[in-house]
């Protein structure tokens, strides 16, 4: 695949062998209803792997279960046995199965129904549901296949209508479950909480078995998620052919620059498109992942333009895959790529959840899926028994893929995260209080499982707005009115604004309000359904955004500048001339101009908007540094600070790098523009910056550090921001924050202060690594910049982070 490539651009950093292994099957447990065990055996399964039947068993017999293993490991069957079961058994229970995505419980309820077991009457309630058969479901079903969403809208908010079937529930799954993470994690979390308290209302108790791709930690996750302690299947006895993973970064472009005239790395989904070419031409059944639905289907167009001019037979046997397409057409795709009659195919992460494609040749990622545990779903999807696979991981230009290509080992041999939520965020826990109260009145021991003290305050705020009444036996709801349409479980509450087309008046999605600047500012190029679409206008006020379809030949980049107090600081420690802290935040954010992209990385212009400031009460990390140790000349801790905060004349707190100080000069660059670095962090000492270069080293070291902290709290670098100014009023320091970009937080600052060395420590690295010379989006620079990544000074964010480390390590964490 490397043939052609000249030598000089070497675009592979690793190559890792990953050896097969064999199937260990175990007899079917004697309770498994000889019904099931035919039908099973009918679809191919002779006999159970081991992790199934010990997963079944615990579910069974009545043990709360995670089962965390691998891609295709046939989790499903773990769920399956015990419930099918019970019902061939002619058990008078129910079950429920809760999925991430619609289509993900469709495919599930379709294996279910084709296993056709008697006494089994599977259907799906979701928003598809048509209201003629609503009522069936409710009657009859046994077991009844939802999301979250509906669980909350739909079915505890009337859960009277639903007594017959709570009455009998004795069961729950929550597949995938590693997907409930953050803010929505959060929701669901407490969704469970709710949804336990409604069984037992009925008299059940059910038991919950979940499924999670391989996760470090499952049992705390799953009993986290649920509220009840759950014990942990890891063990995976499936099989698995031998894959080979190769680490590949694309060169930097001699003829393109980027913004302030970075240089530009050839794009991940350019140099994807090229590898799946050469693979379909080897003959390798191929599968890419492309984060974005155009990123797929733009990485298809382009290997069939290349295969085109190398061998136009293959042309048709490369396709996109995406969600938004039917299911038909999904079916009829995955059936294509079993066969063989397509090679390649180039999809999002629709194929990641719950398809059951595997064995295949080969797996692209373009781009780092944002967790180690996506990275295993979809590279899971490579590897035949008997035959071996690559894997091949193309980085794009971002910090934390080129921290990845160049340290193997924190892709390939860490333990998988544990997903982060926080069922204590207040901004979470008001509005599920708000629907658990609504539901059944809430009694003080029933405080406990929403989190104790913290939903005690939450109800005394509600009663204040007179939404809930206290008394003696508890908390109840005031109004007719039922709270849950307005509860949003996917974001953090507030009216979403809704994204029309003008022409037709067709509703294609919401957005969040808090996000609405930066998604669907006028001039944005707003994606929906694979289809591209131009802002024309935003109204705030009435919650709307109109748009026209129209598909440019670039992207935008809002521009924001934000400005950060603190309100309390809940952690310090501090560390010689460096603190670390954790507390509450209020940022405020205004978005002020976009960016348009080529393709390619190129800008073509900056357009100014006059939008509204936005602010958020959320949650943060930060560190300061002391002038002395920044190791400015002089310096008194007025030095570098007035220096930039007066250029920029906003009382303080606008982010240091508007201050226009001449970036560092690059007199303390190695020669290899390395930076000053010694291995393991400096010494208290000091970073040995003159004033003029701390901005932009803390403003480098800020946009890395936000770039690497989704390798320790799993979230996206979008779900979080980060702010870093010379000197602080609130600090009296040079400070760096990193915030959650939700309201209340979703537990990500939680994450990055528990982690601080390990994820500073992979934020130098990540800098160090990159081989341009003065910062590119590989490394320092950010799409989201609010500041035009300027200034910024990489030789000086490698000086900062070494001291911070430094003072760390030698004062102890
Ligand atoms: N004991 C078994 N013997 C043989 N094949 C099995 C066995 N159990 C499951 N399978 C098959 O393995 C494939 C993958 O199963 P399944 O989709 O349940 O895996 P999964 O772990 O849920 O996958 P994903 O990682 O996509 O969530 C299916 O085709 C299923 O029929």
């Amino acid at each position: 695949m490397t043939a052609g490539i000249p030598s000089r651009e070497h675009p592979v950093t690793h190559v890792a062998d990953l050896p097969g292994r064999a199937a260990h099957y175990a007899e079917w447990p004697s309770w498994v209803d000889p019904a099931v065990v035919a039908a099973l055996r009918d679809c191919g399964v002779s006999a159970p792997w081991a992790h199934q039947a010990e997963a079944a068993s615990h579910a069974y017999e009545g043990r709360h279960v995670v089962i965390s293993t691998g891609t295709a490991s046939g989790k499903s069957l773990a769920y399956q046995l015990p419930v099918l079961s019970r019902l061939a058994a002619g058990e008078k229970t129910n079950a429920l199965y809760l999925s991430p995505t619609k289509a993900l419980g469709a495919d599930q309820l379709r294996s279910v129904s084709s296993l056709d077991v008697p006494g089994v009457r599977a259907a799906s309630f979701d928003g598809d549901t048509p209201m003629a058969e609503r009522d069936w479901v409710r009657a009859h079903a046994n077991w009844v296949f939802t999301n979250p969403d509906m669980l909350h809208r739909g079915i505890l908010s009337a859960h009277g209508r639903w007594a017959t079937f709570f009455r009998r529930l004795s069961c729950v799954v929550v597949d995938e479950c590693h997907s409930y993470r953050g803010v929505f994690g959060s929701h669901v979390a407490l969704l469970l909480r709710r949804l336990r308290r409604v069984a037992e209302h009925y008299g059940a108790s059910p038991v919950f078995v979940l499924a999670s791709a391989t996760t470090a930690s499952p049992a705390s996750f799953a009993s986290r998620l649920t509220g009840v302690s759950c014990v942990a299947v890891t063990e995976d006895a499936s099989p698995r052919g031998a894959r080979t993973v190769a680490l590949w970064e694309p060169p930097l472009l001699d003829e393109l620059t980027g913004e302030n005239g970075a240089p530009v790395r050839r794009s991940a989904g350019a140099e994807t498109s090229r590898i799946l070419a050469d693979l379909v031409l080897e003959g390798a059944r191929s599968l890419a992942f492309i984060r974005s639905r155009r990123g797929a289907e733009l990485a298809a167009l382009g290997a069939r333009r290349i295969l085109s001019e190398v061998d136009p037979s293959l042309v048709e046997t490369v396709a996109a895959y995406r969600s938004g397409y039917l299911p038909e057409e999904r079916r009829a795709l995955e059936a294509a790529l079993l066969s063989g009659r397509l090679l390649g195919v180039a999809t999002t992460n629709a194929l990641e959840l719950g398809v059951d494609i595997a064995g295949l040749d080969a797996v692209v990622l373009a781009g780092y899926p944002g967790t180690l545990a996506s990275f295993w779903q979809q590279a899971g999807r490579a590897g035949r028994s008997g035959d071996s696979a690559l894997v091949v991981f193309v980085a794009r230009d971002d910090p934390l893929d080129t921290y990845l290509v160049h340290h193997p080992a924190a892709l390939l041999s860490r333990p998988v995260e544990t997903a982060v939520l926080d069922p204590a965020n207040p901004y979470v826990l008001a509005p599920q209080l708000a629907c658990a109260v609504a539901e059944l009145p809430l009694t003080l021991p029933e405080l406990e499982v929403f989190g104790g003290a913290a939903a005690q305050e939450v109800l005394a705020e509600l009663a204040e707005q007179k939404l809930v009444r206290r008394r003696s036996s508890g908390w109840y709801w005031t109004s007719r009115d039922r709270p849950h349409a307005e509860v949003g479980i996917r974001g953090t509450g507030g009216e979403q604004i809704a994204v029309v087309e003008s022409d037709s008046g067709r509703m294609l999605g919401t957005v969040d309000p808090g996000s609405a600047c930066f998604a669907v500012h006028p001039g944005a190029v707003y994606l929906h359904q694979g289809a591209s679409y131009v802002v024309d206008e935003l109204d705030l006020e009435t919650g709307l955004a109109l748009v026209h379809a129209e598909n440019p030949d670039w992207t935008t980049t809002p521009r924001e500048v934000v400005d950060i107090s603190v309100l309390s600081t809940q952690e310090k420690h501090d560390y010689g001339g460096v603190s670390v802290c954790l507390g509450e935040v209020a940022v405020t954010s205004q978005v002020v101009g976009y960016l348009r992209r080529r393709p390619s990385g190129e800008v073509i212009d900056h357009t100014p908007l006059d939008l509204p400031e936005q602010s958020l009460r959320t949650r943060a990390v930060w560190y300061t540094v002391s002038s002395s140790l920044l190791g400015s000349a002089g310096s008194d801790g007025s030095d570098g600070s007035g220096g930039s905060d007066g250029e920029v004349g906003t009382g303080g707190h606008r982010v240091g790098t508007e201050s226009a100080g001449p970036v560092g000069t690059g007199e303390e660059t190695q020669a290899d523009g390395r930076g000053p670095v010694r291995e393991g962090g400096r010494t208290p000492g000091g970073a040995g910056l003159v004033p003029a270069r701390v901005p932009g080293a803390l403003h480098a070291a800020e946009h890395a550090a936000i770039g690497l902290l989704p390798l320790f709290a799993t979230c996206d670098r979008w779900d979080i921001g980060g702010v870093s100014t010379a000197w602080h009023e609130d600090t009296g320091e040079a400070t760096v924050f990193v915030h959650d970009g939700h309201p209340g937080g979703a537990g990500f600052a939680e994450r990055g202060y528990a982690a601080i060395v390990p994820w500073l420590a992979a934020t130098r690295e990540a800098i160090v690594s990159c081989e341009c010379p003065t910062g590119c989006p590989s490394c320092v620079q950010s799409p989201k910049c609010g500041n035009g990544n300027e200034p910024l000074d990489k030789a000086g964010a490698v000086a900062v982070l070494g001291t911070v480390l430094g003072a760390l390590r030698q004062h102890g964490t």
